[in-house]
């Protein structure tokens, strides 16, 4: 297939490597020219993924709209703060049958909407039946490596999941399908709070106990959120769910726990976000996931502290207090009050 990648960051070049080792025609979309000219002269991409040779096949442009036009299949890979921007600018030259993969992990910030909600609202109807959501346990750095990893897709259209699967999936990234959009949405979303959480529990030298408690907490509030927005519950004990939580809370690789380990280890966000250089979704997902926890009356007791620690200046200590001395509990609410 003819393959246009929107966004040349650390995980938009994995996956070119993927789609190019499957013998697809490759053209990646460069912000800056000097990034595309690098990638098409020297095949490497140095600032987002230093040391790996990408196959020669790959080619890219900083032309956006050249990137799309002709495609048979377009996979958007910018941060979520850029994707309705992006999503608008090329929504004119994408051919009508193209398949539409986004793997994205993020909300919007103003409207606290899912990536495929944006693009139903900023791609062409006929399109829309074509979009479908990647995401799982996969850090760039080991795809492009072609270490053993498995994602899944899914669509509103079965059809769509598979022929989604069937141009990704090889002997190393292993594809599975699921229904769910909703429910891969959010936990690829949310999961980077936790994982922001259990960095600063990692700075703060807190242990093993700390962050299983954190994983598996922040994975029962996920999938409440969730489910009140319509995912299968199911969903979140699968690779979206906490195969991404247990890959984004434990892996060095993780920016979102990186950032946390350096909250805890005393810096500021501002100090921590200038020296990251690449995106740390979770910081916007907390206050998008904090505000609609607010609006649907979810309670989200890890994605609220947190929102403290970023936003208003909580020592991360003391969110570790007030965590730990809510009123006590039922593990289960739903099943204890049946
Ligand atoms: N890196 C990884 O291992 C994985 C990342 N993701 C998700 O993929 C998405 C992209 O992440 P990465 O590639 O890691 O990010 P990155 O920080 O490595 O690269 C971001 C890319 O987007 C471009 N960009 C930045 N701001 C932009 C804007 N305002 N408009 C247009 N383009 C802009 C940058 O020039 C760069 O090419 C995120 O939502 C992330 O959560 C999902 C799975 C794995
Ligand atoms: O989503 C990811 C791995 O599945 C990447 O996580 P980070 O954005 O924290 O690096």
């Amino acid at each position: 297939m003819r393959v246009g990648i929107v966004g040349s960051g650390s995980w938009g070049t994995a996956l070119a490597i993927v789609l190019a080792d499957n013998a697809h025609q490759v053209e990646i979309w460069a912000r800056r020219s000097e990034q595309a000219d690098e990638i098409n002269r020297n095949h490497t991409n140095e600032e987002y993924l230093p040391g790996i040779q990408l196959p020669d096949t790959i080619k890219a442009s900083s032309k956006l709209e050249q990137v799309v036009e002709g495609k048979e299949m377009i996979l958007f890979v910018v941060p979520s703060h850029s994707i309705r921007q992006v999503a608008r600018q090329v929504s004119g030259y994408i051919p009508q049958e193209a398949l539409i993969i986004h793997a994205i992990k993020g909300l919007e910030l103003e409207t606290h909407k899912r990536i495929s909600e944006i693009l139903l609202e900023e791609l062409p109807v006929p399109l829309h039946e074509r979009i479908a959501v990647l995401s799982g346990p996969s850090h760039a750095e080991e795809v492009s490596k072609r270490s053993p990893t498995t994602v899944v897709v899914a669509s509103n259209s079965i059809k769509t999941a598979e022929e989604a699967q069937d141009a990704l999936i090889n002997q190393h990234f292993r594809v599975y399908t699921n229904p769910d959009v909703v429910g891969l949405e959010i936990g690829g979303a949310l999961k980077n709070i936790i994982a922001l959480g259990a960095g600063i529990s990692d700075g703060l030298q807190f242990g093993d106990n700390a962050k299983a408690a954190l994983m598996t907490r922040g994975l029962a509030e996920i999938s409440r959120l969730g489910v009140y927005m319509g995912a299968n519950p199911l969903t979140f004990s699968g690779l979206a769910g906490v195969g991404d939580l247990i890959v984004t809370c434990t892996s060095k690789h993780s920016r979102n726990w990186r950032a946390g380990n350096m909250l805890g280890q005393g810096h500021s966000l501002q100090e921590v976000l200038s020296v990251m250089g690449m995106v740390v979704e979770g910081v916007k997902t907390t206050k998008a996931s904090y505000e609609l926890s607010f609006q649907c009356g979810i309670e989200m007791p890890i994605t609220q502290q947190l929102y403290q620690v970023l936003f208003e200046n909580k020592e991360p200590r003391k969110a570790v207090e007030d965590l730990m001395g809510r009123l006590k509990t039922h593990e289960m609410e739903e099943v204890a009050h049946n």
